[in-house]
This record gives C-alpha cells, sequence and structure tokens, in this order.
C-alpha cells in the first residue's frame, strides 16, 4: 500500500493513567470541602465569632487553593519527541542561544565558563547556532572566563562530536559523575584524545581560578584579546560602565575548531549601566541580547538559559525543533519549555529547592491547557512571539534568519551592537511592554510566559528521559528563603498587573489555565491561611476555646477526611515522582516556613511598593557555598547561621505551638483524654506544628555547629513568641 505524501508526527501526546482513581478522590474531597463550609455555616458560636470567622476564611483559602491546584492535576499529559524523523542538520532552522549572568561573586566565571560550553556541544549545526553570554557584572573575570571557554571550545566541541559525549559539560564530564561515551569509548584513541582534552580543560581551569582569585587577569592573555582593553579603564563598574560587545568566535565559517569544523558564533554582551538608569534586571539583559542576535544572526529561534543550569543533553534542542517543525501541531506553539532539574541535591532534598513538584508532576498537569509556564531558563521561543506577534490562524512560521547586519563586518556589528545596548536606547520603545520579555515584575519569565499566553500563543512542556539542564539549588534556608520571596512577590505582582488572569484572562486563557496561573500567582497569600492556622488554634487552646468539633462529634470525620486524604495525595503523589517520605516530610517543612517567612515578607514588600516608598528588586542567588557549610548540607543538616530576620517568623511560631502542645499534653496528663475530647483537633494541629519544627528546636537549643540558630534569632523569636501570647491573648 502506497503511503501519503505526509510526514511523520514529530511528536505524540499521551494522557497519564489512573484517571478514575484520581477522580474519586476528587469527588470525595469536593464533598468533604461542601461539607465543611456547611458545618462552618451552621455552626457558629455565640461566643468567639470573630475567631471562628479567621479560621473558617483560613479553610476556606486551603480549599480554594486545592481547587486551583487541581487544573495541574486533571489530566496530567506528556510529550515525546521522534527527533529521528526530523529532517537531516543541514535544513534545521537556526538557534541563537542567549546565556546570562550577573555577579563574578556570586556566579564563579568558571561556572558561566562551564555551561557556555556545555550549551555549544549541542549535537546541532554549528552554522546553525550563535552564543551570546550576558554579563551584568561587568566583569573583565567574567569575559576572560569566556574567552578561554573559546579557546577550550576548539578541542571541547570535535571531541564530543567524536565520541557523542553526555553530559556535555566538562566540569562534570571529567568529574566522572552519569558519564557517557557513545562512541568507542574502549578503542586506544578514545583514551589518548581524553587524555589531551582532559589536559587543555584543567589549563582552563587553572587560569580561570587564578584570575578570579587574584582578581586580575595575566597580562600575557589581556594582550591576545583586544576585548580586554574595554577593562583598561578604572571606570567600569558593575553598575556605571559602558556597552561592551566583543566577538570572541566569528560562525559563519570564519573561525574553525582542532578539526577544521567551523565553530558557532560567539559574543560577549555587556549592555551599558549607568547608576540612575533603571536597567530591568534579566528580562533587561535578554532583550538586549534580542537586539545584539538581531544584528548578527537573528535565528528564528532564541534559547535562553542561566549561567547555573548546565546542558546535561546534547539533544535537547533537537526535541524542541520535534514542536516546531511537525507539520500538523506546530502553528501555535509559541515556545517549548524543559523542567528546571538540579544536581547536587541531597537524597531527600533537604529544602525541597528541586522542585520535584513543580517540574515532575504539576507542569505536566498544564500541557492539558495550553502549556506550562515560561519558566526563566531552558526554554526555545519563537523570535516573532519574543518581538509582540500576537497569535493570529493565519500565521505562518518563520524558519528562515537573515541577519538585519548581514552586510556588515564584525567590527561593525560591535558598534552598532554598543548602540542598541545603550542604556538610553528603550526609552521610548515598546520594549518590556509590547516586546520583549516584561519589565516591572521579580519574577519576568512567569509574567512573560502569562502574556504570551494572552496573546493567543501555547506552549509545551519537554521531559526528556535524560534530563536537558542541571542547575544549582539554594543549599541553606536563608537563600531559600529570599528565593521564595523574589517568586512570591514577583507572582503576587503578577496577580496584581493588567494581566491578572480573573479579569485580563478570562476571556484569552482557558479554565485550567486560569486556574493554574491563580495557584501560583496567588501563592503569597498563603502567609495568610497559615499563620491564622498556626496562631490561633494554639493560643485558643490555652484559654480553652474549642475551634473543631470533638472527636465523638461525627462533622469531626469530615475534618479527619479532608486532612489526610490531602496529606496522602500529595505523598503518594511524590512518592509516584521517585520522591522518598522523608522528601516529603522536608518539603512540607520548607513549606511552613516558607508560608510563614517568605510569603509574609512578600506581602510586606508589595503593601510597600503600593505605598510607592520603593520596588522589589532581584537579589542573585549565591552559587557558592564553603565546605564546613557544604558538609552539614550532605548530611541534611539545617542550615540557619546567619541572624536573618527572616527565620524569626517560623520560630516564633514553633516556640508558641510547642510551648501550648506542652500545656494541652500536661492538662491529658493531669486529667486523662476526656477532658481533652473537644480540644483534640487542636492538640493535634499543634503537635503537627511541633513535630514539624524539630530540627528548628534542634538548631536552637542543642546544635554547637556553625550553621545553629544565631541567638540573637532565638531571642528575637522568644520575644515575639511571648509578645504575640501577650497581646493577642485579650482579644480571643
Ligand atoms: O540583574 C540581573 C539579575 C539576574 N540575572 C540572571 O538571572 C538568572 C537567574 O538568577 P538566579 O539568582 O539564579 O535566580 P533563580 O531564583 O535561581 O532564578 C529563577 O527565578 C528567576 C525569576 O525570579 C528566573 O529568571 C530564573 O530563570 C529562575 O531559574 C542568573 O543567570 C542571573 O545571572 C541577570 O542577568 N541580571
Ligand atoms: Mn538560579
Amino acid at each position: 500500500m502506497a503511503k501519503p505524501q505526509q510526514q511523520q508526527p514529530l511528536f505524540t501526546t499521551r494522557v497519564a493513567p489512573f484517571r478514575l482513581l484520581y477522580r474519586l478522590y476528587f469527588a470525595a474531597s469536593v464533598a468533604g470541602i461542601i461539607s465543611l463550609v456547611y458545618y462552618r455555616l451552621t455552626h457558629v458560636p455565640d461566643s468567639h465569632a470573630l475567631l471562628y470567622l479567621l479560621v473558617s476564611l483560613a479553610e476556606l483559602w486551603f480549599a480554594a487553593a486545592w481547587l486551583f491546584q487541581q487544573g495541574f492535576r486533571w489530566a496530567p499529559t506528556k510529550h515525546a519527541t521522534h527527533p529521528d524523523r526530523l529532517p537531516e542538520s543541514n535544513s534545521l532552522p537556526a538557534v541563537d542561544v542567549l546565556l546570562c549572568t550577573a555577579d563574578p561573586d556570586r556566579e564563579p566565571p568558571a561556572l558561566v565558563a562551564n555551561t557556555l560550553l556545555s550549551l555549544m556541544a549541542y549535537d546541532y549545526e554549528p552554522r546553525k547556532m550563535a552564543f551570546y553570554l550576558s554579563d551584568d557584572g561587568g566583569s573583565e573575570l567574567t569575559f576572560h572566563a569566556a574567552f578561554r571557554a573559546s579557546v577550550f571550545a576548539r578541542d571541547w566541541l570535535p571531541f564530543c562530536r567524536k565520541y557523542r559525549v553526555e553530559p556535555p559539560a566538562p566540569r562534570q564530564f571529567f568529574a566522572g559523575d552519569d558519564r557517557v561515551v557513545a562512541r568507542g569509548a574502549n578503542t586506544e584513541a578514545f583514551s589518548r584524545d581524553y587524555d589531551r582534552v582532559k589536559k587543555k580543560y584543567d589549563e582552563m581551569q587553572d587560569e580561570i581560578g587564578k584570575a578570579s582569585k587574584g582578581k586580575k587577569v595575566p597580562v600575557q592573555t589581556r594582550e591576545v584579546h583586544k576585548g580586554f582593553k574595554e577593562w583598561d579603564s578604572r571606570n567600569v563598574t558593575p553598575c556605571d560602565h559602558q556597552s561592551i560587545i566583543q566577538v570572541l568566535l566569528r560562525g559563519k565559517g570564519e573561525d574553525v575548531d582542532a578539526e577544521g569544523t567551523p565553530l558557532p558564533t560567539l559574543v560577549y554582551v555587556s549592555r551599558e549601566k549607568r547608576p540612575k538608569q533603571p536597567h530591568h534586571y534579566k528580562a533587561g539583559a535578554l532583550n538586549a541580547m534580542n537586539r545584539v542576535s538581531s544584528l548578527i544572526s537573528n535565528a528564528p529561534f532564541v534559547l535562553n538559559v542561566d549561567c547555573d543550569m548546565h546542558s546535561n543533553n546534547s539533544q535537547a534542542l533537537r526535541d524542541a525543533m520535534c514542536f516546531f517543525l511537525d507539520q500538523k501541531r506546530s502553528q501555535k506553539i509559541g515556545y517549548v519549555q524543559f523542567p528546571q532539574s538540579f544536581g547536587g541535591l541531597t537524597p531527600n532534598d533537604l529544602y525541597a529547592n528541586g522542585v520535584k513538584r513543580i517540574y515532575e508532576i504539576e507542569f505536566f498537569g498544564t500541557n492539558a491547557h495550553n502549556g506550562p509556564m515560561y519558566a526563566g531558563t531552558g526554554s526555545v521561543h519563537r523570535r516573532e512571539i519574543l518581538n509582540g506577534r500576537k497569535y493570529t490562524p493565519d500565521y505562518k512560521p518563520v524558519l528562515e534568519n537573515k541577519p538585519v547586519g548581514e552586510d556588515l563586518s564584525w567590527i561593525e556589528v560591535e558598534a552598532k551592537g554598543k548602540a542598541v545596548t545603550s542604556c538610553t536606547y528603550e526609552n521610548g520603545k515598546p520594549w518590556g511592554k509590547e516586546m520583549g520579555l516584561m519589565y516591572g515584575c521579580a519574577v519576568e519569565d512567569v509574567f512573560t510566559g502569562l502574556v504570551l499566553h494572552s496573546r493567543g500563543w501555547n506552549s509545551v512542556f519537554c521531559s526528556p528521559e535524560r534530563k536537558a539542564y542541571l542547575g544549582l539549588a539554594p543549599v541553606n534556608t536563608n537563600d531559600t528563603l529570599i528565593q521564595h520571596k523574589r517568586w512570591s512577590t514577583g507572582l503576587l505582582e503578577i496577580f496584581l498587573s493588567d494581566y491578572c488572569p480573573w479579569t485580563n484572562g478570562v476571556r484569552k486563557l482557558k479554565l485550567g489555565q486560569i486556574m493554574c496561573y491563580s495557584f501560583y500567582t496567588l501563592w503569597a497569600l498563603w502567609c495568610l491561611p497559615m499563620l491564622c492556622y498556626a496562631l490561633l488554634p494554639p493560643l485558643a487552646m490555652l484559654k480553652g476555646i474549642p475551634l473543631f468539633p470533638k472527636t465523638s462529634d461525627p462533622w469531626f470525620k469530615v475534618f479527619a477526611f479532608l486532612g489526610i486524604a490531602s496529606h496522602a495525595f500529595s505523598l503518594i503523589e511524590l512518592l509516584a515522582a521517585k520522591g522518598t517520605l522523608r522528601m516529603w516530610w522536608n518539603e512540607t517543612r520548607m513549606w511552613m516556613m516558607k508560608g510563614t517567612s517568605s510569603y509574609l515578607f512578600s506581602v510586606m514588600v508589595i503593601v510597600i511598593k503600593s505605598l510607592g516608598i520603593s520596588e522589589a528588586g532581584f537579589e542573585i542567588t549565591s552559587k557558592v557555598i564553603d565546605e564546613e557549610a557544604l558538609k552539614r548540607y550532605n548530611q541534611e543538616v539545617i542550615e540557619f547561621a546567619v541572624p536573618s530576620p527572616m527565620f524569626i517568623p517560623p520560630t516564633a511560631l514553633s516556640l508558641l505551638n510547642l510551648y501550648s502542645f506542652c500545656r494541652a499534653m500536661t492538662g491529658v496528663v493531669k486529667e486523662g483524654w476526656g477532658a481533652a475530647e473537644d480540644m483534640a483537633l487542636q492538640i493535634l494541629v499543634s503537635g503537627y506544628v511541633t513535630l514539624i519544627s524539630l530540627p528548628l528546636y534542634e538548631a536552637m537549643l542543642l546544635r554547637k555547629d556553625k550553621g545553629r540558630m544565631p541567638t540573637s534569632v532565638t531571642l528575637y523569636s522568644a520575644a515575639v513568641a511571648v509578645a504575640l501570647l501577650y497581646l493577642l491573648s485579650p482579644f480571643i
């Protein structure tokens, strides 16, 4: 039988199994929530009505948040790609890769070089790729690392190509964790090549390391590339410097590797910064790179990656192309998002920074309704959609590239690049609003994704078996809480913006999509019900006021069911995603700490912002850790160490609950369970908080190491707990 002349699908889609079981859980929970609301409405007590109202509102929030979350749960959907069906490499479209870094102290130049090399080693036609490194730190040390990487690339890229090595990141490859060599690993030629390339790698590391340590690039190296001259003047500081655009590798076949194969283009970009000019953090950096890249390569697809996320899978770009080149289904797809995965996590993910739940569970759910949020890294966009194009049914995808500065020499391109990255270039232009990444939000990524979705584009979540990227997650409590403060602030800013999913979203997004966006953008508000639940039941218990039904009351079962079912479901879900019980417990603890700290602080930041006092900035997460702290991290000992105000609310609440739990238990011991029958749920809530806070008590009272809770935080927290006890008690 003759086959029709049609391309076979480049990707196929499948909805997860066990839907019936899930729907039973869903129905039972909805019934439980309705019963709970009915109970609260019909059992308003004569006294303590305010207390009762607050606890009921907290429960209403838990129910609403649960409902939004079902947007992710309803129909988890996976796409499988078929890259073997792609046309041959020469006819694949070009891709521009934009890499961001911002601070040589928090993001060491050697890390940036490693990420850059890992990306350059994509199994993709080199002439179709161009790399742009944006350095918001304007640092000669970072430029030096990029320059050294461009030299080492001449050996690294042919080596990767010849032996198909994974991971394509030299640091991880030579460290030997999870090393794969697909071709000729046992040959003598391989060992020879390995030794030769490893030697060059060590030389590069050595030079980058020495320069970083001494904060100075050696004079001999400075003479090799004209780019170093940009730092001759002493006026280059991170927040105040001219535009620096330096071509490190000339693509188009001009620079070649050790085997004579053309190298991809590599350009270092540090946009102009001046103290009084807004630069819009990472969003501004990406928009500046967008303009520089359109001059030089103008590829129809743009991949952007953070410097702390090295490529771990040399095939990922080909996977992405399966979505953009599929004949039937590609037209509406605006971007492909890979998961954020992390290396070096402890087995039970101490700070829950592996965000497994987001990228291994929830994001699959978004595939069912127009696709995932944009996660800021590991994302391939059509350039047109970044340039503001709205989706219309007659849209014809662009797959060709015609650089704006095609006829310019490299020197002329550098000069033009400076002009488009000057700090006043965007004045009066639509960047940050109608074009490029959106400004004015601490999570520019999710915000931009929402705007693209509102303009009619879909996205897809692509999660190949071999992780596409591996990143660095915060490795201590303070960094974790600060990161989540930034995220929850930014997300709430989105909810309060013109693109609010409840107003602007209503006609433009699908219902499931609105639910998912609501869940994320309202994260910060979790602090209110959490504070209610962590404060009011224990305080009421101290005064003998019951807030929940007695154990013998049939309504008790509703509370018990909802509590148990929601916990069991989240546990099963995590175990199914190859998590562990302890991981779930850590996740729950961190969620409570974030809830009462990061989220609380971000609500305050938003209030301060709306009063016009100050803006939310972008605090960069540190990617360095000292050895002692690393040891504690690997032993899964929670790190506090710094006297951070962010520790105070969760610590104070843990002390308060410990106190009320102990008081209640003393009563039980004296008078027996019978007397506590109407307090059972309150004892349980306080007991739960106490149990999950055990590491906090330990950090305050028992530990002697440097990572313990600083005494000042313990004292402040105790003071806050006592103050709450005395100040709130009269109202209860
Ligand atoms: O002014 C700035 C600030 C940051 N960055 C870069 O932004 C990236 C992300 O910063 P990081 O401190 O690592 O933040 P994370 O919390 O790890 O980032 C997550 O959250 C951000 C939004 O808050 C997203 O942009 C990221 O993609 C996402 O991984 C890094 O490459 C930075 O170099 C800049 O280029 N310019
Ligand atoms: Mn990061």
